[in-house]
């Protein structure tokens, strides 16, 4: 059936329906990844989020039990160019449209999905209606200009209760503001014995669990939405080694008096460089953000600068001049994406051994 796409703007794309037939309002934004749909409609980063790909066939290889990064995905919508009900892989077990409808999560096809990409880039992020044609379009428009979005997708998102994921090496606590399930893929990995706790943890209940590290996950949304997190990194350094991902990457620089800000369009793909400033070394990596750490506001921070993107220059990495803590704009656990920054875990193992070696010396 018909569906349409209402900018904030006035313009319209007029699409078929696919999976959920449910309104929905949304900030839209795209993903320039040529495969990984699986994983990017699961990524909870996404909550609150229509999601375009720009690549146009979507759903050939179908839906598989493997490769989600949640249970329950959290985008608003997914908005593609051709959506295939003809997959074709020996893992595939649904089709795209039958996810969505299972997961109660409309989309939209046969829309010029390049057309909206270059709006985008344009004009910035907009907010968007998928709705059905009985829409009045100016009516529409009207009251996206008043829509405010929401702005508590961590507490959406993150575990209501702690739970552990054990091993028999580093004893890990994983702070989840909406994490992805390849950070506890790579931990695992490594043997870790890890315990899952909400966004909202207070420091002393991430200390009781005697931990050799804390993971500071991903997640949707503005990082200043999440200030007792910031209250509770800044509490936590230099107690335990700490490493973040992404929004984990926001909220320690926040924490440390850096401030962050949102791009025009964010970076969404599988594909984006980064350079490691020390050895020049360029890796290809996973991403997916809107917001940015302002690298002005470093000057007063014992934080530096040690990745940057080489498509616009932005921060992708940061480092503690004192205590031990590194984190990471990109995703190292990929998923989807090339594994080029896997040895982020590696190195993250490392540091924590190195801070026991210490703790032992200095007992
Ligand atoms: N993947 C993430 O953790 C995204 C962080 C944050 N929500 C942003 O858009 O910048």
């Amino acid at each position: 059936m018909k569906r349409q796409l209402i900018l904030e703007d006035g313009t319209v794309f007029i699409g078929e329906g696919f999976g959920s037939d449910i309104e929905t309002v949304g900030e839209v934004v795209f993903n320039t990844g040529m495969t990984g749909y699986q994983e990017i409609l699961s990524d909870p980063s996404y909550c609150g989020q229509m999601v375009t790909l720009t690549y146009p066939l979507i759903g050939n290889y179908g839906i598989n039990r493997d490769d989600f990064e949640s249970i329950q995905p959290s985008i608003k919508a997914l908005i593609v160019r051709e959506a295939s009900d003809m997959p074709s892989n020996f893992r595939s077990e649904l089709t795209i449209d039958e996810l969505l409808k299972e997961k109660n999560i409309p989309g939209l096809s046969g829309i010029d999905t390049r057309k909206l990409t270059r709006m985008i880039r344009q004009h910035g992020t907009l907010k968007g209606r998928l709705t059905s044609m009985d829409a009045e379009v100016n009516e529409v428009v009207e009251s996206l200009q008043h829509v405010v979005l929401s702005t508590d997708q961590v507490q959406q998102v993150s575990t209501p209760t702690p739970y552990p994921s054990p091993g028999r090496g580093k004893r890990v606590v994983l702070v989840d503001f909406g994490m992805k399930h390849g950070i506890l893929r790579e931990l695992n990995q490594r043997d870790c014995d890890v315990v899952v706790v909400p966004y909202n943890t207070t420091v002393s209940s991430i200390l009781a669990l005697h931990p050799d590290g804390v993971m500071l996950s991903n997640g949707p949304g503005d990082p200043k939405d999440v200030s007792e997190a910031i209250d509770m990194v800044r509490e936590l350094l230099g107690k335990v080694p700490v490493f973040g991902i992404c929004l984990g990457h926001q909220l320690f620089a926040l924490a440390c008096g850096a401030d962050t800000f949102k791009l025009k369009f964010g970076h969404r793909g599988s594909n984006h460089p980064v350079k490691e400033i020390t050895t020049g070394k360029v890796a290809i990596t996973a991403q997916n953000h809107g917001y940015t750490v302002d690298p002005a506001s470093l000057e007063n921070t014992p934080l530096h600068i040690t990745h940057v993107a080489l498509n616009d220059g932005t921060v992708e990495g940061l480092r503690h001049d004192k205590v031990p803590a590194f984190t990471v704009q990109y995703h190292p656990e990929a998923s989807p994406g090339p594994e080029d920054a896997n040895d982020l875990f590696d190195q993250f193992i490392t540091m924590m051994e190195q801070f026991l070696k210490e703790e032992v010396a200095h007992a």
